[in-house]
């Protein structure tokens, strides 16, 4: 039996991964859940999961929480609960599904109590790629993909000699805006954005995809996860989301993973890893005709995922202030205060006004997150 720690399990991934469990009682078991304000979500998975503990971050939504429950689930409030549910004593295995920078700090305790890591979470590996990957190694703890496209690498990776693979092929679905003209992407309204054509997904990560800025930060993700350099990081776009990603060999052959758009497979194969294990899902079939296209992405319309490489090439803090000025100018464009084409000139601002970097700690990482974010929110004001 293994045992789990959702963080974020309220989201998009969370309630997925909780779909998988629930296919198979007799594999997984939930010790610890956590979310930010969604009572009534939490208190039904609390009563369905019967997890040892459970939390919400927000204090007014746990005060509301405590309330209406009663029963042996141990409750705790505040940013504590996510420590608390990463480093759960009974938990194997800790699924980092929050949004967000909000996932380092959870995810730094849970490698120090040498917990295997499935990461959903990309935006703490791309702001804290060194400090989480040589936590990895100082502790021995896997960090186990869940976004598709990275669990896609990783099952085309396994068996091959790394000296045999020349570079690896990210896909991108191009997202909403994918063929609108030029003059109009910068003007696109949040309802334009959050009509993905291919993922249902949290507003953040699917403002992020019509931007580019997911395709980006999972650049820089990949970078970290597999260890390979920059230029032999590409990225092709395929409208219809069914060849998660590609790996290409030395010797020319390419290889792919392929299946219809269900985060339910990647996640399960995180948690049953390095079994495989049957999946109740909508399965990829060839008996109707399947189309495939593969397009170059739009670099001068889309300019994120170019910045993303240089970021990523620069390394140091840059891709943690690139990720947190854009989550700062992501929520400012929900919130209906800058236009979609501000929020990479945002970035680009916070970018600019990057002075010396300190070293690679955890508290200068949160530092200098704290500090973007604030740049971020002055220049949108
Ligand atoms: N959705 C997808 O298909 C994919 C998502 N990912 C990545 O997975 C992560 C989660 O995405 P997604 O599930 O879409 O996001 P959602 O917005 O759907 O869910 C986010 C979850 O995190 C909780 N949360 C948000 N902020 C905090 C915080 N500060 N502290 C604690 N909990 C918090 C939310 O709680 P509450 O509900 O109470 O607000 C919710 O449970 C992101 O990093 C995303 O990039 C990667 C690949 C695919
Ligand atoms: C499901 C998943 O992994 C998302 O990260 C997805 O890739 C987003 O789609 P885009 O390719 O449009 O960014
Ligand atoms: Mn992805």
């Amino acid at each position: 039996m293994k045992t789990l720690s959702i963080l974020g399990s309220t989201g998009s991934i969370g309630t997925q991964t909780l779909d998988v469990v629930r296919q198979h009682p007799d594999l997984f078991s939930v010790k610890a859940l956590v979310a930010y304000h969604n009572v009534d979500i939490l208190e039904a998975q609390i009563k369905e999961f019967q997890p040892e503990m459970a939390g919400l971050v927000d204090e007014t939504a746990f005060f509301e929480l405590k309330k209406r429950y009663n029963g042996p689930t141990q409750l705790i409030g505040g940013r504590e609960a996510l420590i608390a549910a990463a480093t759960w004593s009974s938990s194997h295995l800790v699924v980092t599904a929050v949004v967000g920078a909000a996932g380092i700090e959870p995810t730094v305790e849970a490698i120090k109590a040498r917990k295997t890591i499935g990461l959903a979470n990309k935006e703490t590996l791309v702001a804290g790629g060194p400090l989480i990957t040589s936590l990895c190694k100082e502790y021995g703890v896997q960090l186990l993909p869940i976004d598709s496209e990275h669990s896609a690498i990783f099952q085309c990776l396994e068996g091959q000699q790394r000296d045999n693979v020349d570079s690896l092929l990210i896909t991108a679905s191009g997202g909403p805006l994918r063929t609108w003209p030029s003059e109009k992407i910068a003007t696109a309204t949040a309802a334009d954005c959050l009509r993905h054509p291919t993922w249902n997904m949290g507003n953040k990560i699917t403002i992020d995809s019509a931007s580019l800025f997911n395709k980006g930060l999972e650049v820089i993700e990949a970078h970290w996860l597999f260890d390979f350099d920059f230029d032999h990081i590409k990225v092709t776009v395929h409208p219809q989301s069914i060849v998660h990603s590609m790996i290409m060999m030395k010797d020319g052959a390419i290889l792919a993973q392929l299946g219809n758009p269900d985060m339910r497979e990647p996640i399960q194969y995180a948690l049953t890893y390095p079994a495989r294990k049957p999946l109740k899902m909508d399965t990829l079939t060839f008996e109707d005709a399947l189309q495939l296209e593969f397009f170059p992405p739009r670099y001068d319309d889309f300019p994120a995922l170019k910045l993303a490489f240089e970021v990523g090439r620069a390394g140091g803090f840059k891709p943690a202030v690139f990720n947190a000025a854009n989550e700062e100018a992501v929520y400012a464009f929900l919130d209906g205060k800058i236009q979609f084409g501000d929020i990479y000139k945002t970035v680009v601002s916070v970018l600019e006004k990057m002075e010396t970097e300190p070293t690679f700690t955890l508290a200068h990482l949160q530092e200098i997150d704290a500090w973007a974010r604030e740049t971020a929110r002055a220049l949108i004001k």
